[in-house]
């Protein structure tokens, strides 16, 4: 997966996703193709974190796929969140894949900040500053810094602690 999925591929394969997406929940599924994707359920592990289930069928890959996440903010050693992807064939529901969902999480979630940053973006950024270096810090630093030429960029830990008591 490390190999596979990199972020200029993600860039692509996101903006085509999210418009499909878009196109379909306006009903214009003529020419987009039908998605149905229900908002994420979560089972709460009180005090400790999150089980997250998020189905999609995308008729125009003839996919059926859902990711199952986790998220457990107080893990220390191992990863806070961790996930696998489920594939299904849409055409007769045979069960095709099931993927490391650990790299996924993190590049699409950083590839998709890229994706939205340019579409909101006015002008062209120079300056990227990054609170916080987990997971997601490093990875949003990989993906903004493949997406824009950037003059000054960096990642710092915050020494700002929020009360998570
Ligand atoms: N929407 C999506 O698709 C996804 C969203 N997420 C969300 O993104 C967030 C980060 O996830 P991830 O990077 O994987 O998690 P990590 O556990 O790898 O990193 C946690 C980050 O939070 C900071 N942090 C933790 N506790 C505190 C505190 N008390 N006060 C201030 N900062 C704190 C850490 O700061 P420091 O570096 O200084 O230690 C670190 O940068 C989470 O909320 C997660 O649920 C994650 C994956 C996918
Ligand atoms: O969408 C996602 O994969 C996640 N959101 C928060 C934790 C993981």
């Amino acid at each position: 997966m490390q190999d596979i999925l990199k972020y200029n591929l993600l860039f692509d394969a996101l903006e085509r996703g999210f418009a499909l997406f878009s196109q379909s929940s306006c009903g214009q599924e003529a020419s987009a193709g039908f998605i149905d994707q229900p908002v994420r359920t979560c089972v709460t592990i009180p005090s400790k974190g999150f089980f997250g289930c998020m189905p999609v069928y995308i008729e125009a890959e003839d996919l059926l796929v859902s990711k199952l996440v986790t998220a457990f903010p107080k893990n220390k050693d191992i990863p806070s969140h961790n996930a696998i992807v489920a594939v299904f064939d849409a055409s007769c529901g045979v069960p095709r894949a099931l993927l490391d969902g650990d790299i996924i999480t993190t590049r699409r979630t950083a590839a998709a900040s890229a994706v939205a940053t340019k579409h909101l973006v006015n002008g062209e950024p120079k300056v990227l500053a990054i609170l916080g270096c987990g997971v997601q810090g490093t990875s949003h630093y990989d993906a903004l810094t493949a997406m824009f030429q950037l003059e000054k960029s960096g990642s710092a830990r915050s020494n700002v602690r929020v009360d998570d008591g």
